[in-house]
């Protein structure tokens, strides 16, 4: 098997289990994975797919500045500019992008802090957070429409080889040194959001 079928295979894996979450509502999300650092060339999902059908169009090879490698029909991801920016500032091998209700109501709850804290959740040494005192502190960024605009902000926050952004009313945006480790974060993140929202429910 080449490693661009290995990745594919990687990628194609972890969105089975996304769409089990139902966590691509609307065709929205876009998922990728890391082939080769050089030259840096990178599997991200088409643009506008139903990402709960798994299909041989699910994903194109694009190059650094997130242009596809070969000629084809189909669309890089309208996000592109983000997971392109994930691999070119650090050493990440995948990145993901989910939109959930959670997610969503968070970060218009929290949008005007620019950011969510978690503390004394078990969950945050999913991050490698494991001292009692520790917070897992997620940026908070506006949902600019002009998506170069957007990667310019949420580049700001590119400061480590794992790491997450909720993009404020439309989703969030994960990345980790793997498939494994990225889908790790996001879940971690997704039940702290769970959490918090079914805590302010019941407040
Ligand atoms: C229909 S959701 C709006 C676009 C978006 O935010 C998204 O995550 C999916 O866009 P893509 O181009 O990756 O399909
Ligand atoms: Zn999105």
């Amino acid at each position: 098997m080449t490693k661009l079928q290995e990745k594919w295979n990687e990628l194609a894996d972890v969105k089975d289990v996304l769409a089990g979450r139902d966590w691509f509502m609307g065709t929205s999300g876009n998922l990728a994975i890391k082939v080769s650092d050089a030259p840096l060339q990178f599997l991200v999902t088409a643009s506008g797919k139903d990402k709960y059908k798994r299909t041989d169009e699910d994903f194109l090879l694009v190059d650094a500045a997130g242009e596809p490698v070969e000629a084809t029909h189909l669309k890089p991801s309208a996000e592109t500019l983000l997971h392109s920016a994930i691999y070119n500032k650090t050493g990440a091998g995948c990145s993901l992008h989910v939109h959930t209700v959670a997610n969503n109501v968070l970060s218009e709850h929290y949008g005007r802090d620019g950011k969510i804290d978690f503390k004394g959740q078990e969950l945050i040494k999913a991050f490698g957070l494991w001292d009692e005192d520790a917070v897992l502190s997620i940026p908070i960024i506006a949902n600019h429409a002009h998506i170069p605009r957007l990667a310019e902000d949420f580049e700001e926050h590119l400061t480590a080889d794992k790491g997450a952004v909720l993009i404020r009313n439309h989703g969030i945006t994960i990345w980790g040194k793997d498939a494994f480790e990225a889908k790790k974060l996001l879940e971690a993140s997704e039940f702290l959001f769970q959490y918090q929202l079914a805590l302010l429910q019941i407040k």
